[in-house]
């Protein structure tokens, strides 16, 4: 399967670790940004939970409504909007609690079977989540396991591509302000565009049966500014529908971010000030920014 370097952004075999920590530190301080393949999730059940994404979003609009969530700000239904006209999603409040799918599941009135493709999907991909973290962990030379309370969202998109909208904006340019994402993104539709460290968009082209992980502002947060946090967007480069959807680990739930002692010294002095994600997430909201900049403010003061 890693046929296909050499044109773009790294690729990492999970059956090969430990030696693919390396490549793996690497990809996350050049790139932000690679694919993970031998990831343990059946290919039966990604295309399972894509059907089902798919089901939930050709819902009305007002049942669609009915997922929204008032513990977590800004999960439940987006709605296309001005900015992003073309870009629906649906997504939830936290994968890794079996009451919080239970609840999601019951406010769209899924079937049995809906269900049982959500509650495993969740499992499984909140369980591969928290894995990547660990990986990543490890790869700085930290021990891994401190990720089992983190919160994560299920977010499944929808960009609803025709025609006469080639050339336009899925998403426009942003950084995820959480930890980590892990995207199965469209497995024929392409779009997405990451940007590299010289400010050039690199198309992430569709490979079926792989994921995409994209480190956010809390990866930046955490490793001292080790880890790259990639801005990206999607642009509309066909006219077809496009979905992905993604499973989001954003902090720990009450306890604020801070990086680790080991990732502090003399030539790292300390970058940031502890965050809780909540904090976080609501002054990116208010700055309007989409792009991370909300991070500067949390600037340490100078001491290493
Ligand atoms: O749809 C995609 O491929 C990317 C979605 C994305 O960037 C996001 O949900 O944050
Ligand atoms: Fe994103």
């Amino acid at each position: 399967m890693g046929g296909r370097e050499g044109t773009g952004i790294p690729a990492i075999d999970l059956q090969g670790f430990p030696s693919q920590h390396e490549k793996l530190r690497g990809a996350g301080e050049e790139w932000g940004c690679f694919r993970v393949f031998n990831h343990g999730i059946p290919e039966a059940l990604m295309g399972e939970m894509k059907a089902v994404a798919s089901s939930l979003l050709d819902l009305p609009t007002e049942a669609k409504k009915k997922s929204e969530d008032r513990v977590m700000e800004g999960t439940g239904y987006v709605q296309p909007s001005k900015a992003n006209p073309l870009y629906e999603a649906l997504g939830f409040y936290d994968m890794g609690s079996a009451g919080a799918v239970d609840m999601f599941c019951s406010k769209l009135n899924a079937s049995p079977h809906q269900r049982g493709i959500i509650e495993t999907y969740c499992k499984a991909m909140h369980e591969l989540a928290m894995d990547m973290a660990d990986k990543l962990s490890r790869s700085m030379g930290l021990s891994g396991g401190v990720f089992e309370d983190w919160a994560c969202q299920l977010w499944m998109n929808r960009y609803s591509f025709v025609p006469e909208s080639v050339g336009s904006i899925g998403v426009g340019l942003h950084t995820d302000a959480g930890f980590l994402a892990i995207l199965q993104d469209d497995d024929a539709v392409g779009g997405l565009e990451v940007m590299d460290e010289s400010g050039s968009f690199v198309p992430i082209d569709p490979w079926p049966g792989t994921f995409l992980v994209i480190l956010g502002d809390m990866a930046a947060a955490w490793s001292n500014g080790r880890l790259c946090r990639v801005k990206h967007r999607v642009q509309c480069k066909e006219g077809r529908t496009r979905a992905s959807m993604g499973a989001f680990l954003l902090g720990p739930k009450k306890a604020a971010i801070e990086a680790p002692e080991e990732l502090v010294d003399a030539e790292h002095p300390r970058l940031y000030a502890p965050v809780t994600y909540t904090d976080y997430w609501k002054l990116r909201l208010v700055g309007k920014s989409r792009t991370g900049e909300a991070l500067a403010l949390f600037q340490a003061a100078s001491e290493i």
